[in-house]
Formats: C-alpha cells, structure tokens, sequence
C-alpha cells in the first residue's frame, strides 16, 4: 500500500490544527487547566484533537484512535467549552478551502464526541492512529517548540507520520528567520519536509529530508529536553562526556527534537527515564520516531531494543529513548547501558 490518502490527510489535519493553536497562543484566554498529573492542559490542546480527529474520521471512520485528551472538563465546564467551541469554529471558517476534504464540526456537542473517539486502548492489531494534539504544553505556553504529532499505526508498527512544528525555523541557519514546518513519513518511502504556511497548502511537495551522519562524537550534538522532570538531564551529560562530545546540547520540549534530528540540526536525541515506572506514551513519539528512522536514523530504547507501539496506549515494554545515526546508534547504547547499569 503506498498510504498516499491517509499521509495528505494527517498533514492536512496538523496544519489546520496548528491554525488553531496559533490563534489561541496570540489569545489572550488559553484556559489553561491543570491534569491530574500535574501537567497542563489548555483550550488548544482540546480544540486542535477534535479538528485532527474530526479528519481522520471523516476518511478513515473503521479506524481506532488513540488521543491524549478527553472531553470530561469540557463536558462539566462551559467556561472552558464555549471558548475551545470558538476557536474550533473561527479555525473551520478559516480553512473552507479543506473542509471538503477534512470535514467540519457542527456543534459544540459534535466537538466533544470526536475528542473522547480518543479512547481506544491500543494494542497489536488493526489501524490505530496515534494523536497529541498538543505536545510539549509548556514549551506552546512559553513560546517555545511544540508540536501537532499524528502517526498511523498498523498491526502494530508505526507507519505514517505527521509532524507540524510551528516554531522551528524555516532555515535552521536563520533561526530568526521564517517559521513553522511540516515534516512527513511513510515507512518505506522516506521523511519529507515542507513549510508550515498560513494558508493551508498539501499538494506542495516536500522536499526528502536525511539525518546527519557525523564521523564521530566529536562533530555530534545533542537534542534533549527542557523539562527536567522528563529525562535525566544529569545521567545525558554524564553519557555526552563518556562519548567525547564536547558541542553544548540543544534544548527543546516535544517532538521537534525528532524533527530536528531528522533534518540535520542536532545528530542524537537522548531522553534518558527519571523513573524505570513511567511509561512513555505513544503519541509522544508514534510521528517523531518513524520520522527520524525514514531519514536514515535509529530509533531504541535504552537498552537498544526497538520501541514497542503494539501493547497499548503507553510503550510499556520499554524505557527512555534513544535516536542516532545508524553509524553512531550501537556506541551510544553501550554507553547508555554503562551509565544506567544500577538499574537496568
Ligand atoms: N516523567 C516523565 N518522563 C518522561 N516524559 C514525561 C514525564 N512526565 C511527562 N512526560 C511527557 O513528556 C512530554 C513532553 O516531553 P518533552 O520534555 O520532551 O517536551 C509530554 O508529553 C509529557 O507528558 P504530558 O503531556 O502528560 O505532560
Ligand atoms: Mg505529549
């Protein structure tokens, strides 16, 4: 199957979607809710998972869907549910160009029943698509790096991702420059790149995306993560020294630190656990880690085995998360598994 229908729909679907977080970002009523995990959630988060749902439903409507979010505080709280109604409705009457393609929302009801299609539980068989509507939270709070990511998963691998990143560079050479780009992937068929316009424009090809393949660690850099609570930012300067790179890691939230691997702006992504108890989700890295592995990368955990997408919502059968150059992937695990060796 080549998946030509459904990677036009998922980019299509993050693009919009990213209309609508840009709007609310220049908003002032975010509505940002705090989970039970403590981690935020805002009116963003739940109207950018109903119009990539909506989507994806409207042409793949036999398909499983696995979503961060829920519509339970938007169901018990107009003061959140009216304005995400909004933003979903402005960014509809924006985009009339897709709608015939991607479909509208009626209501602020029809809204709600689309995110909670997010429930599925996941699991080894069938197609199931893999969404977070928002990643890195705090990074689209902040201003920083986050991400539209939605990846099709079938019987269990990962197989077509979309990556939206409205705050990566156009250029990485020009980092003031233009930004906003979309990266995509069909196993098989390589990752691509494109500009995230304002208008929305898929029949734009993309132009093929290959990692960097640097000789050694001496020319290699790091991508981590901004938020301390989510790898171990000690343990990841620890491995750096053990493998000789001396280049100063760059810091991101979400999965544009994929998307910058993939494209060549750093060459590894380390996100070493805090605790061997949590699990990785698989929308946080379903899109990012078939990106990387389609321009030319490896994807593991940190003990080298492949990331498991087939056993459930979370990827409880591994721990952290380690992309690298093919060339580069086996001593980095070596140094991984000395590091962690207390634990592991
Ligand atoms: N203890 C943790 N370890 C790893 N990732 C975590 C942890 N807690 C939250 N996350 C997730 O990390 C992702 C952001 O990662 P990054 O730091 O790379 O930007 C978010 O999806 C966040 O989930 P959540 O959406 O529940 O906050
Ligand atoms: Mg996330």
């Amino acid at each position: 199957m080549s998946y030509s229908k459904e990677r036009h729909i998922a980019e299509l679907a993050v693009q919009r979607a990213c209309i609508l977080t840009n709007r609310v970002f220049h908003s002032r009523v975010k509505g940002t809710v705090t989970k039970d995990d403590k981690s935020p959630v805002t009116l963003a988060d739940y109207g950018a998972q109903a119009l990539v749902i909506g989507a994806v439903n409207k042409n793949f409507p036999q398909d499983n869907i696995v979503g961060e979010e829920d519509a339970e505080v938007l169901r018990q709280k107009a003061d959140v549910r009216e304005p995400t109604w909004q933003y979903v409705k402005e960014t509809i009457e924006q985009s009339q160009e897709v709608v015939g393609e991607i479909g509208s929302i009626n209501s602020a009801e029809e809204m709600m029943d689309l995110i909670d299609l997010g429930v599925h539980a996941g699991g080894p068989t069938g197609r199931i698509w893999a969404l977070d509507p928002i990643d890195g939270t705090k990074g689209f709070l902040r201003g920083g790096q986050y991400a539209v990511c939605l990846g099709l998963i079938v019987d269990g691998q990962v197989t077509v991702g979309a990556l939206a990143c409205p705050n990566l560079p156009v250029d990485p050479k020009n980092p003031d420059g233009e930004k906003g780009i979309i990266l995509s992937a069909v196993r098989g068929q390589g990752a691509t790149l494109k500009p995230l316009l304002e208008n929305i424009c898929a029949d734009e090809p993309g132009i093929p995306i290959k990692m960097n393949a640097p000789a050694s660690f001496a020319d290699a850099a790091f991508c981590e993560g901004v938020e301390s609570g989510h790898s171990n930012q000690g343990q990841q300067a620890s491995i750096a020294k053990k493998l000789g790179i001396t280049k100063e890691s760059v810091r991101m939230d979400s999965q544009a630190k994929y998307a910058s691997v993939a494209r060549g702006d750093g060459d590894l992504y380390l996100r070493l656990p805090t605790s061997m108890t949590y699990e990785e989700k698989i929308w946080d890295h379903a899109a990012g880690s078939l990106i990387v592995e389609e321009a030319g990368g490896i994807v593991s955990d940190v003990r080298g085995n492949p990331l498991n997408f087939a056993v459930g919502r979370t990827l409880k059968k591994n721990n952290g998360v380690i992309a690298a150059p093919k060339n580069l992937h086996a001593k980095v695990i070596e140094a991984v598994k000395d590091e962690l060796k207390a634990v592991l």
